[in-house]
């Protein structure tokens, strides 16, 4: 459904060169749920932008829905639904006639898409609000609606970047619920850029992590979790004193490096599950057993925190201002306008 090869985005900003994307290649499969993970500033958005035509490759190829981004784009934007960050819909416009309009454009019929329309307000929670002006609505309303407009059209490749971002969690468990049915009915191919690493782990079958411009990680998320993060055993002591003192122990014991943190010793390490009870025998035979105990299984923080060094969690979330977003929406479709 989706090959890239060497895709690659810079953009000049000041005399300044940004490389947004650097030799990006994937092969996704018809059908698959992919999320795409990344810190601020990865270069999500910039794939998902290239991907849909919406800007121009510096380099490299993509194929989407088997057709070329740069050569074919009209056949590509045909096949595809594309939900980006910011708001698509027209702020004059009433609600529902926003989703007849989105019909029309995409050429179905008139009893097609009010049939199409009334489902997906009724599914999205927005039928009460159908009369509605858009710019009534509140930023969670506005979002749903801009996930209706994306639906609108069952396409077979759907891109959703920060789908759920300001929905609050009934509507986020809604809008995931719909992108499931849609898939198991339809058969969707769907490609979604999430900064709740829950999501990604819970509903993806496939992660891919992006940093700096990079792909640098591409598997399921429990073989991520596998290989690149191990289980975390926490030790606490009723002194700052007793887990120093313990912690050479629990080093000898589980081979593995052990950081203090106050009263609390981390140990990440496989098979924690198998260690914990051997090493708690071990610190109690040498007088420094714990006070508390807990093992935790890998999350996709821990995987990321292993590729880089950093954790996502650090600077996840909206920490970028919807202005600076909106400039760089701005400057992305003058860019698209002059292509
Ligand atoms: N139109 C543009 N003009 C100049 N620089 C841009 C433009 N679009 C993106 N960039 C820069 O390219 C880099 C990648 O941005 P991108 O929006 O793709 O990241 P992202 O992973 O989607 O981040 P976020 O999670 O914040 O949405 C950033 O350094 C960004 O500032």
């Amino acid at each position: 459904m989706i090959t890239a090869r060497g895709l690659t985005k810079k953009f000049t900003v000041k005399r300044e060169r940004v490389d947004a994307v650097t030799g990006l290649d994937l092969d996704v499969q018809r059908g698959e749920l992919v999320a795409f993970l990344g810190p601020n500033g990865a270069g999500k958005s910039t794939s998902l932008r290239m991907l849909t035509t919406l800007l121009p490759p510096t380099s490299g190829t993509a194929c989407v829905a088997g057709y070329d981004v740069r050569r074919e784009p009209n056949e590509v934007r045909r096949r595809i639904g594309y939900i980006g960050q910011g708001n698509s819909a027209g702020h004059y416009q009433r609600v529902r006639d926003e989703l007849l309009s989105q019909g029309a454009f995409y050429g179905m019929g008139r009893a097609q898409t009010r049939r199409r329309a009334d489902e997906l307000l009724e599914s999205l929670d927005l039928a009460p609000l159908a009369k509605r002006g858009v710019l009534s609505l509140s930023g969670g309303q506005k979002r749903r609606l801009d996930i209706a407009l994306g639906l609108l059209h069952s396409p077979e490749l759907l891109f959703l970047d920060e789908p759920s971002t300001g929905l609050d969690p009934q509507s986020r468990e809604n809008l995931w619920q719909h992108i499931l049915d849609l898939r198991r009915t339809h058969g969707t191919t769907i490609f979604v850029t999430t900064h709740y690493l829950d999501e990604a782990d819970r509903f993806a079958e496939r992660v891919m992590v992006m940093d700096h411009g990079r792909l640098i990680a591409d598997d399921t998320a429990s073989g991520l979790k596998t290989t690149l993060a191990g289980d975390v055993i926490t030790l606490g002591f009723d002194s700052a004193g007793d887990a120093a003192a313990a912690r050479p122990i629990a080093a000898t014991v589980t081979g593995a490096s052990v950081s203090v943190n106050g009263q609390q010793l981390e140990i990440t390490l496989d098979h924690g599950d198998r260690v914990l009870p051997r090493l708690l025998r071990e610190l109690d035979t040498a007088d420094t057993a714990a006070a508390t105990a807990g093992l935790r299984q890998p999350t996709l923080d821990d995987v990321f925190l292993a590729l880089t060094g950093r954790s996502l969690r650090d600077d996840s979330g909206a920490s970028e201002t919807a202005a600076g977003k909106a400039a760089q929406e701005e400057s992305a479709l003058k860019e698209e306008v002059s292509a």
